[in-house]
Protein backbone atom coordinates (compact mmCIF):
# COMPACT_ATOMS: atom_id res chain seq x y z
CA UNK A 1 0.00 0.00 0.00
CA UNK A 2 1.49 3.30 -0.82
CA UNK A 3 2.74 5.45 2.08
CA UNK A 4 -0.25 8.43 3.17
CA UNK A 5 0.80 11.74 2.14
CA UNK A 6 1.82 13.87 5.36
CA UNK A 7 0.84 17.05 3.13
CA UNK A 8 -2.77 15.27 2.65
CA UNK A 9 -2.83 14.58 6.62
CA UNK A 10 -2.08 17.96 7.79
CA UNK A 11 -4.72 19.25 5.47
CA UNK A 12 -7.19 16.66 6.95
CA UNK A 13 -6.19 17.91 10.41
CA UNK A 14 -6.72 21.67 9.50
CA UNK A 15 -10.54 21.39 7.86
CA UNK A 16 -12.93 22.67 10.70
CA UNK A 17 -16.81 21.02 11.06
CA UNK A 18 -19.43 22.88 12.42
CA UNK A 19 -22.48 21.14 12.45
CA UNK A 20 -26.13 22.90 11.78
CA UNK A 21 -24.13 25.85 9.40
CA UNK A 22 -25.89 27.80 7.41
CA UNK A 23 -28.85 25.58 8.23
CA UNK A 24 -29.77 22.80 10.56
CA UNK A 25 -29.00 19.54 9.50
CA UNK A 26 -25.94 20.25 7.55
CA UNK A 27 -22.05 19.90 9.02
CA UNK A 28 -20.66 22.58 7.29
CA UNK A 29 -16.42 21.26 6.89
CA UNK A 30 -14.33 25.02 6.80
CA UNK A 31 -11.35 25.32 4.66
CA UNK A 32 -10.36 28.67 5.88
CA UNK A 33 -8.54 27.54 8.92
CA UNK A 34 -6.12 26.24 5.95
CA UNK A 35 -5.14 30.08 5.51
CA UNK A 36 -3.47 30.38 9.10
CA UNK A 37 -0.82 27.83 7.94
CA UNK A 38 0.18 29.65 4.97
CA UNK A 39 2.06 26.56 3.54
CA UNK A 40 -0.38 24.50 3.79
CA UNK A 41 -2.52 26.36 1.10
CA UNK A 42 0.70 25.63 -1.37
CA UNK A 43 0.57 21.96 -0.58
CA UNK A 44 -3.18 22.32 -1.62
CA UNK A 45 -1.86 23.43 -4.60
CA UNK A 46 0.80 21.64 -5.08
CA UNK A 47 -0.90 17.82 -4.62
CA UNK A 48 -3.57 19.12 -7.13
CA UNK A 49 -0.42 19.66 -9.38
CA UNK A 50 1.19 16.44 -9.08
CA UNK A 51 -2.20 14.62 -9.57
CA UNK A 52 -2.93 15.80 -12.55
CA UNK A 53 0.71 15.64 -14.07
CA UNK A 54 1.31 12.48 -13.04
CA UNK A 55 -1.91 10.95 -14.60
CA UNK A 56 -1.93 12.99 -17.86
CA UNK A 57 2.18 13.78 -18.31
CA UNK A 58 1.93 15.61 -22.04
CA UNK A 59 -1.34 17.14 -21.20
CA UNK A 60 -0.90 20.83 -21.76
CA UNK A 61 -3.25 22.88 -19.62
CA UNK A 62 -4.49 26.13 -21.00
CA UNK A 63 -6.53 27.23 -18.22
CA UNK A 64 -7.86 26.50 -15.06
CA UNK A 65 -11.38 27.55 -14.20
CA UNK A 66 -12.22 28.21 -10.30
CA UNK A 67 -15.57 28.65 -8.52
CA UNK A 68 -17.05 31.79 -6.73
CA UNK A 69 -16.19 32.12 -3.97
CA UNK A 70 -13.69 29.45 -2.43
CA UNK A 71 -12.35 27.99 -5.47
CA UNK A 72 -10.72 31.25 -6.21
CA UNK A 73 -8.23 30.52 -3.44
CA UNK A 74 -6.95 27.78 -4.83
CA UNK A 75 -7.09 28.43 -8.98
CA UNK A 76 -5.22 31.05 -9.54
CA UNK A 77 -2.09 29.41 -7.83
CA UNK A 78 -2.78 26.64 -9.80
CA UNK A 79 -3.22 28.30 -13.04
CA UNK A 80 0.19 29.99 -12.29
CA UNK A 81 1.97 26.44 -11.78
CA UNK A 82 0.47 25.61 -14.96
CA UNK A 83 1.49 28.65 -17.15
CA UNK A 84 -1.76 28.60 -17.82
CA UNK A 85 -5.14 31.52 -17.03
CA UNK A 86 -6.85 31.63 -14.39
CA UNK A 87 -10.86 32.08 -15.67
CA UNK A 88 -13.16 33.09 -12.62
CA UNK A 89 -16.87 31.17 -12.46
CA UNK A 90 -19.14 33.20 -11.03
CA UNK A 91 -22.11 34.06 -9.37
CA UNK A 92 -24.95 35.71 -11.74
CA UNK A 93 -24.64 39.28 -12.17
CA UNK A 94 -20.83 40.06 -11.69
CA UNK A 95 -19.41 39.37 -14.53
CA UNK A 96 -19.21 42.13 -17.53
CA UNK A 97 -19.57 41.31 -21.13
CA UNK A 98 -20.85 38.53 -22.81
CA UNK A 99 -20.93 35.62 -20.63
CA UNK A 100 -22.66 31.96 -20.51
CA UNK A 101 -24.67 31.21 -17.90
CA UNK A 102 -26.17 28.00 -16.04
CA UNK A 103 -28.21 27.43 -13.24
CA UNK A 104 -28.32 24.80 -10.82
CA UNK A 105 -28.87 23.63 -6.79
CA UNK A 106 -26.55 22.66 -4.15
CA UNK A 107 -26.43 21.11 -0.74
CA UNK A 108 -27.97 24.44 0.93
CA UNK A 109 -29.66 26.44 -1.66
CA UNK A 110 -29.36 27.27 -5.43
CA UNK A 111 -27.92 29.94 -8.01
CA UNK A 112 -26.74 30.40 -11.29
CA UNK A 113 -23.02 30.44 -12.32
CA UNK A 114 -21.60 32.09 -15.30
CA UNK A 115 -18.38 33.12 -17.45
CA UNK A 116 -17.41 36.08 -19.53
CA UNK A 117 -16.92 34.11 -23.57
CA UNK A 118 -13.83 36.12 -23.79
CA UNK A 119 -12.02 34.22 -21.19
CA UNK A 120 -11.34 31.24 -23.18
CA UNK A 121 -11.56 29.68 -26.88
CA UNK A 122 -13.01 26.52 -28.29
CA UNK A 123 -10.93 23.26 -27.64
CA UNK A 124 -8.84 25.11 -24.64
CA UNK A 125 -7.72 22.09 -22.27
CA UNK A 126 -9.00 23.50 -18.98
CA UNK A 127 -9.20 22.25 -15.13
CA UNK A 128 -12.23 23.03 -12.68
CA UNK A 129 -11.14 23.70 -9.45
CA UNK A 130 -13.23 24.73 -6.11
CA UNK A 131 -12.86 23.90 -2.57
CA UNK A 132 -15.78 21.45 -2.19
CA UNK A 133 -17.67 19.00 -3.77
CA UNK A 134 -21.20 17.88 -1.88
CA UNK A 135 -24.22 17.03 -4.04
CA UNK A 136 -22.06 18.12 -7.36
CA UNK A 137 -24.46 20.88 -8.67
CA UNK A 138 -21.98 23.88 -8.29
CA UNK A 139 -19.21 21.62 -10.09
CA UNK A 140 -22.16 20.08 -12.91
CA UNK A 141 -23.44 23.59 -13.67
CA UNK A 142 -19.62 24.78 -14.41
CA UNK A 143 -19.05 21.63 -16.56
CA UNK A 144 -22.35 22.37 -18.57
CA UNK A 145 -20.67 26.40 -18.86
CA UNK A 146 -17.21 24.76 -19.85
CA UNK A 147 -19.38 22.24 -22.56
CA UNK A 148 -21.65 25.10 -23.58
CA UNK A 149 -18.31 26.97 -24.84
CA UNK A 150 -16.15 23.66 -26.33
CA UNK A 151 -13.45 23.46 -23.78
CA UNK A 152 -12.26 20.46 -23.46
CA UNK A 153 -12.34 19.22 -19.34
CA UNK A 154 -9.48 16.94 -18.32
CA UNK A 155 -10.48 16.92 -14.90
CA UNK A 156 -12.35 18.34 -12.00
CA UNK A 157 -10.43 18.64 -8.85
CA UNK A 158 -11.87 19.87 -5.09
CA UNK A 159 -9.59 19.43 -2.03
CA UNK A 160 -12.99 17.99 -0.07
CA UNK A 161 -15.68 15.60 -1.46
CA UNK A 162 -18.89 14.48 0.40
CA UNK A 163 -18.99 10.95 -0.96
CA UNK A 164 -21.98 10.09 1.00
CA UNK A 165 -24.03 12.66 -1.62
CA UNK A 166 -22.65 11.28 -4.77
CA UNK A 167 -22.10 14.10 -6.30
CA UNK A 168 -19.50 12.60 -8.67
CA UNK A 169 -22.12 10.79 -10.01
CA UNK A 170 -24.26 13.78 -10.79
CA UNK A 171 -20.90 15.38 -13.52
CA UNK A 172 -21.54 14.17 -17.13
CA UNK A 173 -20.33 10.79 -18.19
CA UNK A 174 -17.03 10.67 -18.27
CA UNK A 175 -15.63 13.74 -16.50
CA UNK A 176 -12.60 12.82 -14.33
CA UNK A 177 -12.71 13.84 -10.76
CA UNK A 178 -9.99 13.98 -7.75
CA UNK A 179 -10.37 14.93 -4.11
CA UNK A 180 -7.34 15.25 -2.00
CA UNK A 181 -9.84 14.43 1.53
CA UNK A 182 -13.08 12.48 1.34
CA UNK A 183 -15.90 12.67 4.36
CA UNK A 184 -19.08 10.82 3.98
CA UNK A 185 -20.75 13.76 5.01
O1 LIG B 1 -21.75 20.27 -4.59
P1 LIG B 1 -22.74 21.34 -4.19
O2 LIG B 1 -23.92 20.79 -3.44
O3 LIG B 1 -23.12 22.18 -5.35
O4 LIG B 1 -22.01 22.28 -3.12
C1 LIG B 1 -20.68 22.71 -3.26
C2 LIG B 1 -20.57 24.19 -3.35
O5 LIG B 1 -21.10 24.83 -2.18
C3 LIG B 1 -20.16 25.77 -1.68
O6 LIG B 1 -20.29 27.01 -2.27
P2 LIG B 1 -21.42 28.09 -1.92
O7 LIG B 1 -22.45 28.06 -3.02
O8 LIG B 1 -21.86 27.92 -0.52
O9 LIG B 1 -20.69 29.46 -2.16
P3 LIG B 1 -19.42 30.21 -1.59
O10 LIG B 1 -18.21 29.51 -2.16
O11 LIG B 1 -19.65 31.55 -2.17
O12 LIG B 1 -19.43 30.18 -0.09
C4 LIG B 1 -18.83 25.15 -2.06
O13 LIG B 1 -17.79 26.12 -2.03
C5 LIG B 1 -19.11 24.61 -3.44
O14 LIG B 1 -18.94 25.60 -4.44
N1 LIG C 1 -21.20 20.62 3.94
C1 LIG C 1 -20.60 21.65 3.33
N2 LIG C 1 -19.55 22.28 3.90
C2 LIG C 1 -18.93 23.33 3.27
N3 LIG C 1 -19.33 23.80 2.09
C3 LIG C 1 -20.38 23.20 1.49
N4 LIG C 1 -20.99 23.41 0.30
C4 LIG C 1 -22.00 22.53 0.18
N5 LIG C 1 -22.07 21.72 1.23
C5 LIG C 1 -21.07 22.11 2.07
Amino acid sequence: MAKPDPRIEAIKARIQDFPDFPKPGILFRDIFPLFQHPSLCHDVVNVFYEHFVSKYPSTKVDAVLGLDARGFLFAPLLAEKFRANFVAVRKKGKLPGKVVSCDYTLEYGSAEVEIQNHAVSDGQNVIIVDDLLATGGTMNAACLLAKKLKLNIIQCQCVIALTGLNGEKKLPAGIDFYSIVQYEF
